[in-house]
């Protein structure tokens, strides 16, 4: 023990040095961004744009070297060479230029989460360092030579067990954390794997597939920082909830450029909340409504069933249907998209319509009174009736509601559907927008391109703007007395201007539709619909993706079952597969019980080996039906207790979706019936459904009725995903019998 005492002491000289250091930067930094402030609003335009990306930069640099506060260097290598390198957040050199702390994601990092005894890349020892707040609190050596004494190999070939293993221990704050001082080898792989093409991780529940998707994206920003910070990154997860729940492991790496969103708020300034039934998502998710929506938006343009006469002016003028398919198929040669290509039909029929006229007159004309024939014409009313009906200008949201809500719409363009699948489709106009429906929307907005009817008001919106920033300078430059003609009002509108276009990548990304990413991250990804994936992949054209996700738990009818079904048809052979093997969350007997019920229910469950065992951590309570909720609640009541009595923790009671009210409401009046306080209650305690909790984690899990959950709309997978909730027990209350596999 004295040896560790003194190690312990070297390696806080050494943690003081690195945090001086690191105090010295923030204090620089601090310096650089107070200088640039003091600099005020005076100077040129282009002096201004200078000090404000100054600013923004040294903000950035001050907000990660405030972030990597906590475990700033968590491990130390040791070669044979006497090379000694320590490992943290960051990198950091002293004021020689000398690397005095290697950043996790450099190469010459890599050993540290890779050595082993059997490959030990000239690394003898190496070593974990336990830190609270500045202190060192311990050490874990792992000596990899084995020729050394204190040499030892892990049964499961983990890397610093006991650090991993205090940190699967650690109670739950609701909040995922970084994994940063303890990655395992196969995990590393993954993280530092190649930019390009498509990597599927596959992996049991509890495995770290979203704590490697985070980590591979800070990874990737670090190695490729150009590429990806210029284009973004764009994350996908399955919940707004979700993205709570992770929301703080890239800013505690050092990373808050990462755009994040779901399938329900993918389209900026769109946000999809309705549900609907299992069936409908599922019809709707098909492949086959890329097909749907293209021919949606042709039989918007259509050859009229007679030519229509009208008199313009004293003009005979006959909207010949010839006419019309001659300029329909002008315009549809072009390519564009349905409302910019409207602009070759117009004109193409406007040029025939005038040449009627012309031919009506007995003189001939110049050019620019062509032109205001051809104006007249435009703005006649039968005429512009009988354009539009023959090519409509169009809005995603018109034509997706359209389709489902005028039944031959649907038949005309959707055959592969049955009648009984289109009828399912049907609902009224003005219907609320489900997640299924963004997919959709997505791809009929790419179709369409930009309404110009749209795009002009924005330009009234943006003229309308521009004249209260100009009246808006004027009161400033009266009221400050600057005339004297050395600023007008039109240059101090466009800095105000300035200033408010001064945005980041991500902050660009997010508010346009049509944004292409250099790579793309998706969480819980076998959930995703083949539209949803045609939707993402449009947003990532290089295709350098990684998707992690776990096809037995797909709960979604429109998911993957396969991977290969799934992504095959859409990435062809771009797309590559890497399984994680070890599950880090869930207790042993936890994992068989949930692994048993799944095999049985023939779900595609991958190999999985459990990292920890805790006795105890499986309990099932069968009850009368009469008493089943009661308790049910009186256990979740008692386990918050047990768990939150060493500090942080937090039971999830996990129920069919229709019954989370009841629940809540009979926990809160049971605690308040104890005399507990319904705060602590809330911060303890969380009622889900099995949807809900997909890809969160808690220490406990109450989970009531089974067979209610392995009988509903998610079937077995959803019972696979509830059970697998727990990082230390699972406590099942039944009053009907288990379904089938599922025992202590
Ligand atoms: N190397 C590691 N060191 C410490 N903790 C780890 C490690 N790998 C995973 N964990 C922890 O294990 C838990 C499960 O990880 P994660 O949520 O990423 O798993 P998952 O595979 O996405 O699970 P699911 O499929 O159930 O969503 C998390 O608490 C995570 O922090």
């Amino acid at each position: 023990m004295a040896d560790q005492s003194d190690e312990i002491q070297v390696e806080q000289q050494t943690l003081d040095v690195l945090y001086a250091r690191l105090d010295e930067l923030r204090a620089a930094t601090r310096a650089r961004l107070g200088a640039v402030r003091r600099g005020g609003p005076s100077g040129s335009p282009q002096n201004r744009s200078e000090r404000d990306a100054f600013a923004t930069l040294y903000e950035d640099r001050a907000a990660l070297l405030e972030a990597v506060e906590d475990r700033l260097c968590f491990g130390r290598l040791d070669f044979d060479d006497q090379v000694t390198r320590y490992i943290g957040r960051i990198g950091l050199t002293d004021e020689q230029h000398t690397s005095i702390l290697t950043d996790w994601r450099a190469p010459a990092a890599q050993s540290f989460y890779r050595a082993t005894a059997a490959h030990r890349d000239g690394v003898f020892r190496r070593r974990h360092l336990v830190t609270t707040g500045r202190q060192v609190t311990g050490l874990e050596d792992e000596i990899l030579d084995l020729t050394l004494p204190g040499s030892h190999v892990s049964e499961l070939n983990l890397s610093g067990e006991g650090a991993l293993l205090a940190a699967l221990a650690a109670g739950r704050t609701g909040r995922m954390g970084d994994i940063v001082a303890t990655i395992q080898s196969e995990q590393d792989a993954i993280i530092r794997s190649d930019l390009q093409g498509a990597l599927v991780v596959q992996g049991g529940p509890g495995t770290g597939k979203t704590a490697v998707a985070l980590h591979r994206a800070a990874y990737l920003l670090y190695a490729h920082r150009r590429l990806l910070e210029r284009s973004g990154v764009l994350l996908i997860g399955p919940s707004q909830s979700f993205l709570r729940y992770i929301d703080q492991v890239l800013p505690s790496l050092g990373e808050t450029g990462v755009v994040s969103t779901t399938i329900s708020d993918l389209i900026p300034g769109f946000s999809a909340r309705a549900t609907e039934s299992p069936v409908v998502a599922e019809i709707k998710g098909r492949a086959v409504f890329g097909s749907i929506i293209r021919r949606a938006v042709t039989a918007r343009q259509r050859v009229p069933a007679q030519d229509v006469r009208l008199r313009v002016d004293g003009h005979d003028i006959v909207i010949r249907r010839r006419d019309i398919r001659d300029a329909i198929a002008k315009a549809r040669r072009n390519h564009k998209p349905h409302n910019q290509a409207r602009v070759t039909f117009v004109r193409e029929m406007l040029s025939r319509l005038a040449q009627q006229y012309v031919d009506q007159m007995s003189f001939s004309i110049e050019k620019d009174e062509r032109a205001e024939v051809i104006e007249e014409l435009r703005t006649t009313r039968e005429i512009r009736i009988a354009l539009n009906l023959a090519w409509m200008p169009l809005t995603p949201e018109k034509l997706v509601a359209d389709l489902f809500a005028k039944p031959h719409r649907l038949a005309q363009v959707a055959h592969e559907l049955s009648p009984a699948e289109q009828a399912a489709l049907a609902r009224p106009a003005g219907s609320p927008w489900t997640e299924s429906d963004v997919p959709l929307l997505d791809e009929a907005a790419e179709l369409l391109g930009e309404d110009n009817q749209v795009a002009k008001a924005q330009a009234r919106q943006d003229a309308e703007q521009r004249a209260h920033t100009l009246d808006y300078a004027r009161q400033v430059l009266e009221s400050s007395d600057s005339g004297g003609g050395l600023v007008n009002a039109d240059m101090l509108a466009d800095r105000f201007a300035t200033g408010a276009s001064f945005l980041t990548t991500a902050e660009r990304a997010e508010k346009d539709r049509a944004w292409t990413y250099a790579h793309l991250v998706v969480d819980e990804a076998q959930e995703l619909s083949a539209m949803a994936w045609r939707a993402l992949i449009r947003r990532c054209p290089s295709r350098s993706m990684t998707i992690v996700g776990d096809v037995a738990q797909t709960s979604s009818p429109a998911g993957a079952r396969s991977w290969s079904a799934m992504l095959t048809p859409l990435l062809r052979d771009a797309w590559r597969m890497s399984e994680l093997t070890v599950n880090y969350r869930t207790p042993e007997a936890v994992a068989t019980a949930a692994r048993t019920m799944a095999l049985t229910a023939r779900l595609p469950v991958s190999p999985l080996t459990s990292a920890r065992e805790i006795p105890g951590a499986l309990q099932i309570h069968p009850a009368a039906a009469a008493d089943l909720r009661a308790l049910t609640l009186d256990l979740a009541l008692r386990t918050v207790g047990e768990v939150r009595s060493g500090g942080a923790g937090q039971v999830a009671v996990v129920v069919p979706a229709g019954q989370t009210d009841a629940v809540r409401s009979g926990l809160l009046a049971l605690a308040l019936a104890r005399g507990e306080d319904p705060a602590d209650l809330a911060d303890g305690v969380v009622v889900l459904s099995p949807a809900q909790v997909k890809g969160l984690e808690f220490d406990a899990v109450v989970l009531e009725e089974p067979a209610d959950i392995y009988t509903g709309p998610g079937g077995a997978s959803d019972l696979y995903v509830a059970m697998t909730r727990p990082t230390k027990y699972l406590h099942v209350t039944h009053s009907r019998p288990l379904p089938p596999g599922m025992s202590a």
